[in-house]
């Protein structure tokens, strides 16, 4: 085993013993306690044995029947009482155990999540962090019970070897020694086997991802679709045959390698074994050991070597996580980046409870403004200055690329300009109340999302308080123009999505729906709506315009449309060219300025006049 690995095993697993004993410290004393108490009747359990045995060898023909009574009864009391102590420990450490694997699991995957929810935005941007999300997300999820079952069960073999050698060391301290010897000589050279089978299997998850890719693909009606058309399936179907040829290759090869390695550990053990047998026979025979002594050994010795083969899979297998182990209790360690609801205030020097709320106005201004991505070479925005009246709806426009998400973004305090300052009525954003800032906004964003619960909940997750009142839900559907959904049958309690039983799915245009409903739900001062129709009929198009008009009343509203046809309604329109404002205007100031606007104007207006460019 590598040193580093060894290493990350044994921190990953401390971590994760300490974090369980700080979840549930009366179940975690229990269940490492009774592993413990398990280990030490073994003690008791064998002097008893090694003196019904002495008592035996001592030839009870020559002794009067009450005095081998006399010799047998508390041998006999100590062993039917260790063995039904084990009996009751054990029943007792399944129940514990399955208790605190389930308590245990839910509670860390509760955390990495509700730690993840509260990273900021721009984390997520970072590469190194996203992916140790991701492997602490897995290492939380499927694998955490297994994680946790195999540390469990070394736990437990542990303190019953530990019981072993304790009780061949008393019945005779070299045997006690040899003992040790075999088991750990045994115990490395099958994990070491079993560690090799394991890395192969993990490495042959990629190619067994591959696999699982191509027959979710192949399953898809667009993707049979697509390939009987194209003539594909074949080749992709012989990609797939390769891979499994490789793998099998590979498993087969460690296969033949375990069974050399389990011979091999077999051998030192049986060695072991006899070795000691001979011995204690020489002594035995000298008279300097008891007979007792000697099955005492023997049986120890032999539990010992079936311990060590067991012993070999928890082990392995938490070597093998101990990456993922260690991923999940480093990333549960990190400080807390945003302290109220997932607001950036990392850097902020007052508190996020004392700070103040937003002024009533929603007057928002970017003042110089520059913006970059994490690891980005260049600024998505640069010196953005620009100011959002309140009451007004302001239209931003800009080719892909522009910065026009990114502007959204740093306007909803989700990310945090690189220079400049976004202020709220003459407030920045860091010196607010995050939580209260969070409560004067509300969007739909471009990449919305599809909640697959029931359409009340779909509306409802914009403002939790309001799901049970069905008249707010009903309104916000039809601000959203998604009344349509209202008349699913099981009405607002419709499941959607094909998650669930029963569940209808939607189309696009209708999940959108959904997504600026849930934004209309919110009574706020601030409304943003990226792209809210790319993905609407015309005609629902149409519709959404008018509810927007109506939304916007009275509110500082922001609407991001490649479609120029929203933005001529806008008080003002701006427009973003290569992370700058290049004019800003109103639909016609901005046609007779004859500038990007008026270009972009007449190129769509060309297509709906049917001549499309050449
Ligand atoms: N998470 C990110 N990390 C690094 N660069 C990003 C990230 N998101 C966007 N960018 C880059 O920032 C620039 C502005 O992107 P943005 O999404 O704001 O453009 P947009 O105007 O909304 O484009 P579109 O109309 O295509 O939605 C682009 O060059 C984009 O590649």
């Amino acid at each position: 085993m590598r040193n580093n690995s060894r290493a990350a095993m044994a921190r990953g697993s401390a971590l994760l013993i300490v974090r369980l004993w700080r979840a549930t410290p009366a179940l975690a004393s229990v269940w490492l306690g009774l592993p413990l108490l398990l280990g030490a009747t073994l003690l008791p359990y064998y002097a008893a044995q090694r003196d019904l045995v002495d008592v035996a060898a001592g030839g009870p023909a020559e002794r009067a029947w009450a005095e081998t009574l006399a010799a047998v009864w508390p041998p006999l009391a100590v062993l039917t009482g260790a063995a039904l102590l084990r009996a009751v420990f054990g029943a007792l450490h399944e129940a514990v155990d399955a208790k605190l694997r389930d308590a245990a699991a839910m509670r860390i995957q509760a955390d990495v999540h509700e730690r993840a929810l509260r990273v900021p935005l721009a984390a997520m941007d970072r590469a190194d962090y996203y992916d140790r999300l991701q492997r602490a997300k897995e290492a939380a999820g499927g694998d955490l019970l297994g994680v946790l079952q195999q540390t469990i069960l070394f736990v437990r073999q542990l303190f019953e070897w530990l019981g072993l050698a304790a009780a061949a060391a008393a019945a005779d301290p070299v045997a006690g020694a040899v003992l040790a010897a075999v088991f750990l000589v045994s115990l490395a050279i099958r994990l070491e086997s079993d560690i090799v089978k394991r890395r192969l299997n993990r490495d042959l998850t990629g190619p067994g991802r591959r696999s699982d890719y191509l027959r979710d693909e192949i399953a898809k009606p667009a993707t049979v679709k697509e390939m009987r058309l194209y003539g594909t399936i074949y080749r992709l179907i012989g990609t797939w045959r390769d891979d499994m040829r490789q793998s099998l290759a590979m498993r087969m090869n460690a296969n033949r390698r375990e069974i050399r390695h389990g011979i091999a550990a077999s051998a030192v053990q049986i060695a072991g074994l006899f070795g000691t047998v001979a011995w204690m026979a020489a002594h035995l025979k000298s008279g300097a050991m008891t007979a007792g002594a000697f099955v005492v050994v023997f049986q120890a010795m032999r539990q010992a070597n079936g311990l060590s083969a067991r012993m070999a899979f928890p082990l392995g297998k938490l070597y093998i996580q101990s990456a993922k182990l260690l991923d999940l209790t480093e990333f549960l360690r990190l400080p807390p980046e945003s302290p109220a609801d997932g607001a950036d205030a990392a850097s902020a020097a007052t508190p996020a409870a004392r700070r103040p709320a937003p002024g009533p106005l929603g007057r928002i201004a970017f003042e110089d403004v520059t913006f970059r991505y994490a690891g980005a070479a260049e600024p998505a925005l640069r010196d953005i200055r620009l100011t959002l009246e309140p009451g007004e709806t302001v239209a931003l426009v800009g080719g892909n690329g522009a910065g026009k998400s990114t502007l959204v973004k740093l306007l909803l305090g989700l990310y945090r300009p690189t220079a400049g300052r976004v202020a709220w009525d003459g407030v920045g954003l860091d010196e607010l109340d995050p939580a209260l800032v969070r409560r004067a906004m509300s969007a739909a964003f471009q990449d919305f999302v599809r909640y697959e619960t029931t359409v009340r909940d779909n509306v409802a997750f914009g403002r939790p308080d309001a799901a049970g009142d069905d008249a707010v839900i009903r309104r916000a559907l039809r601000a959203g123009g998604a009344d349509a959904l209202e008349r699913l049958p099981g009405g607002l309690d419709a499941r959607l999505g094909l998650l669930g039983e029963g569940g209808r799915e939607l189309s696009g245009g209708e999940w959108q729906r959904l997504a600026v409903a849930r934004a209309a739900l919110r009574d706020a001062r601030l409304l943003v709506l990226d792209e809210p129709t790319a993905a609407l009929d015309p005609q629902h198009e149409t519709a959404l315009y008018r509810s927007f008009r109506e939304l916007a009343r009275g509110r500082t509203a922001l609407f991001v449309s490649h479609r120029l046809g929203w933005a001529r309604y806008a008080d003002r329109i701006v427009v973003l060219r290569d992370g700058t404002i290049a004019e800003e205007g109103t639909h016609e100031s901005l046609l007779a300025a004859n500038g990007v606007y008026a270009a972009m104007f007449r190129e769509q207006a060309d297509w709906y006049r049917g001549g499309a460019p050449v």
